[in-house]
């Protein structure tokens, strides 16, 4: 087990409204608010935990979804590690901007190898009862535009909410471990007289 807290930097996507604020909230003070204002800009908040067995200190910017707010927003998107993609199940119109609020991150985070990088996909407000979007049809989107892991949650109901952010520290763990691995390969292949080295990159 490695002693030293590594910062990650994770951001919230998805429309105005759809509760990104309020699963920033739930999960980092446990309160949940039923009439919380849009967000102007962006905020952040930090909190500490431990994923199969590393410190990390997971710092999460939640941004503003209305369109006006774009130019406030956008500037922050570089240096995240992981973006969290959000949809309301219970607004089809948001779910169905996902596919815009990927290419925004990866346009202005200046993502170089956009098909590695550890987006999360969150359904949020399972709680209600319309739903205007299916698990099976979210689940399809994440499988065709990346493989992502797909996640239910309601920050009203305190559902998934953890789970959902211990999901994003281990993508990004995992490319990273990944990383290592190609470059130990790379350090490997240095010094062996064998010119066929590690394929995993
Ligand atoms: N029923 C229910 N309501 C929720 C849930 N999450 C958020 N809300 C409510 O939905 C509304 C919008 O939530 P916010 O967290 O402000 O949404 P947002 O995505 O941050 O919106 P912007 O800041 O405009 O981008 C608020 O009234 C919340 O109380 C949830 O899981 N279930
Ligand atoms: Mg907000």
């Amino acid at each position: 087990m490695s002693g030293k807290s590594l910062l990650l930097k994770v951001i919230l996507l998805g429309d105005g409204g759809v509760g990104k604020s309020s699963l920033m909230n739930r999960y980092v003070t446990n309160k949940f608010d039923s009439q919380a204002f849009h967000t102007i800009g962006v905020e952040f908040l930090n909190r500490d935990l431990e994923v199969d067995g590393r410190f990390v200190t997971l710092q999460i910017w939640d941004t503003a979804g209305q369109e006006r707010f774009k130019s406030l927003r956008t500037p922050f998107y570089r240096g995240a590690d992981c973006c969290l993609l959000t949809f309301s199940v219970d607004d089809r119109q948001s779910f169905e901007n996902l596919s815009n609020w990927q290419k925004e991150f990866i346009y202005y985070a200046d993502v170089k190898d956009p098909e590695h990088f550890p987006f999360v996909v969150l359904g949020n407000k399972i709680d209600k009862l319309e739903r205007q979007v299916s698990t099976e049809e979210a689940r399809a989107w994440c499988m065709e535009n990346g493989n992502y892991p797909y996640l239910e949650t309601s920050a009203k109901d305190d559902t998934n909410v953890t789970v959902a952010f211990e999901e994003a520290v281990r993508q990004v763990l995992a490319v990273e471990e990944q990383l290592e691995h190609c470059m130990l390969g790379h350090t490997v292949d240095l010094h062996s007289s064998s010119k066929s080295g590690s394929s995993c990159c």
